[in-house]
């Protein structure tokens, strides 16, 4: 699903209202009414008090148009209009107008103005700013969104919470509602998944308020949200004359004294997710515990005890995963360092061997080109530099992912790849996986799509959602706190099952339970 910035916004309304040949409060009244379809559907006309704040842009519009469909059916409604400027939008005004026509007077508040009483148990509804923010809100219009934010009460938001922008970070995050639920018009956006500002956000929905498919599908964008139908048409079905070497030879190099444990991970992972062969190489301390614990697996062993020292191999591996476990220690700086010199074989690059290159920036130009980056956000801030807000940090890693060449898989909440100036964002995996080992199964799977013949960018992005996606079906029967990463690999299977899974309808499930219950 591709994810617009506001311009892009703004054009296909213009586009929409043009072609459509409506007046641009139409879209207007569409969201109103969308939204309060929403809300209806789960209050069942409960008295419970809604508040509406309203700002006096269109995300203010939405909330009026919204007050004027809720007061309709009978909803107990108190609206308060946030007056943060003179310049009321014109769409605005006609839904005030049409408010005052039915009565309803709402309540302006300015810098001087007491704040409403807020129950805990009311409903506020956030339509005080939205996509068109573009400065700091006032003061007084903090205090407010912190009143509210402090009121406990339940906060859905229109479009987007309050305060955040589109395309910066925020300096004072106490400007920013701190939403329940946003329903947001035609696509999710960007803060929705940056770490600073999704905190903002329980969880979001979309709206569909009839923006024209052709126009928004022919936009670039430079963000994507991956789901299952994105995902989907990346699959690489198997061919019934195949044979294991069909499928590749991943080389998963890694391990020192006390971490042979993350080979082992990666090279299961990597398995798992269907390499037609793996081979580990790890320092001869690593011996035993590889050949017992993971039988399918070759084993080749560095002349060093405890940690690798010369990485030399005769086999020629299709890709090869390294960092896993490593350790930075100089004689392992070395060691990397001449097997960069001479390697010829697509890498995935992780863990320590990620430290390493950020110690020593002349190596990143001996990764061949397309190679696969998978930092966590420490990692990253070695590689890259340090940043002041998600939106430079995102800028910085294009810059990065352009220069080198490479795939930089950005890991967190929602992981993101980056490739060609385009950020391909993540859509399943959960807080359970943030365990020890998550990220050496991450590596061991996009190690095991490569060599199965992914383009590195679509193992990348496939990788990291089969890897969600087995945390979420791990986590179902086991909860959050008790996922291992073992459990992450054992689900890997069910994730691939789950690509072609077609949920029942509902109507249909029931009518086979009645039959069933009736034989
Ligand atoms: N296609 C859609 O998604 C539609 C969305 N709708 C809603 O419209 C808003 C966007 O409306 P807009 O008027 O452009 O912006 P805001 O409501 O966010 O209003 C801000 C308003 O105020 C000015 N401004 C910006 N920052 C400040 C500030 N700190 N202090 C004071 N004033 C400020 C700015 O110039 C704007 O004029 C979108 O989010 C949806 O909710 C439409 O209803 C239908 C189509
Ligand atoms: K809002």
């Amino acid at each position: 699903m591709k994810i617009f910035n506001a311009q892009q916004i703004y054009d296909a309304d213009k586009f929409t209202i043009e072609k459509q040949n409506i007046e641009s409060e139409m879209l207007m009244e569409r969201a109103a009414v969308q939204i309060f379809n929403w809300m209806h559907l789960r209050m069942q006309g409960a008295p419970v008090k809604v508040h509406l704040f309203c700002g006096i842009g269109n995300n203010g519009g939405d909330g009026i148009a919204l007050a004027r469909h809720l007061q309709e059916h009978g909803y107990n409604i108190a609206v308060h209009v946030v007056n943060y400027s003179e310049k009321r939008s014109k769409d605005f005004l006609i839904n005030l107008n049409r408010l005052q026509d039915r009565k309803v007077w709402p309540n302006f508040l300015n810098h001087v103005s007491e704040f409403p009483a807020i129950d805990k148990n009311d409903v506020i509804v956030d339509a005080i700013f939205g996509i068109g923010l573009n400065r700091a809100p006032d003061q007084w219009v903090v205090n407010l969104i912190e009143y509210l934010n402090a009121s406990s009460a339940f906060i859905l938001s229109i479009d987007l919470p309050s305060g955040l922008f589109m395309e910066t970070g925020v300096d004072n995050t106490a400007g920013i509602i701190k939403a329940n639920h946003v329903l947001s018009f035609q696509a999710p956006k960007l803060v929705f998944f940056l770490p600073e500002t999704g905190v903002n956000i329980g969880q979001w929905e979309i709206l569909d308020i009839g923006l024209d498919m052709e126009f928004l599908s022919g936009l670039p964008t430079q963000y994507e949200l991956m789901g299952k139908s994105e995902v989907v048409p990346m699959y690489l079905p198997r061919n019934k004359f195949s044979h294991k070497g069909t499928y590749g030879h991943s080389l998963i190099i890694g391990g020192s004294y006390g971490k042979i444990g993350a080979v082992i991970l990666s090279a299961k992972a990597c398995l798992k997710a269907g390499s037609g062969l793996v081979t580990s190489y790890v320092p001869s301390c690593g011996y035993i515990p590889m050949q017992t614990s993971l039988a399918e697996a070759m084993v080749v062993v560095d002349q060093g005890e405890k940690e690798l020292i010369d990485i030399t191999f005769d086999i020629v591996p299709s890709v090869i995963g390294i960092g896993i476990g490593l350790g930075v220690s100089e004689t392992t700086t070395k060691a990397f360092t001449a097997f960069l010199k001479h390697n010829k074989s697509p890498l995935v690059v992780d863990a320590d061997a990620l430290n390493i290159l950020s110690k020593n920036k002349s190596l990143l130009k001996l990764l061949p080109a397309d190679s696969v980056l998978t930092p966590h956000p420490k990692e990253l801030e070695r590689l890259i530099g340090p940043w002041k807000d998600d939106f430079e940090k995102l800028k910085k890693a294009k810059m990065f992912s352009n220069k080198y060449n490479i795939v930089l898989v950005i890991k967190g909440a929602h992981s993101m790849v980056i490739y060609k100036g385009i950020g391909y964002i993540n859509s399943t995996g959960n807080p359970g996986m943030a365990t020890a080992g998550s990220g050496d199964v991450l590596t061991g799977v996009i190690t095991g799509l490569i060599a199965q013949g992914y383009a590195s960018s679509l193992a990348a992005v496939f990788g990291v959602y089969l890897h969600g996606k087995a945390g979420d079906i791990a986590v179902e029967d086991c909860g959050y706190e008790a996922l291992t990463a073992s459990g992450i690999i054992e689900c890997i299977g069910k994730a691939y099952l789950d690509l072609f899974y077609v949920p029942q309808p509902k109507q249909e499930k029931e009518q086979e339970e009645v039959e069933e219950a009736k034989s």
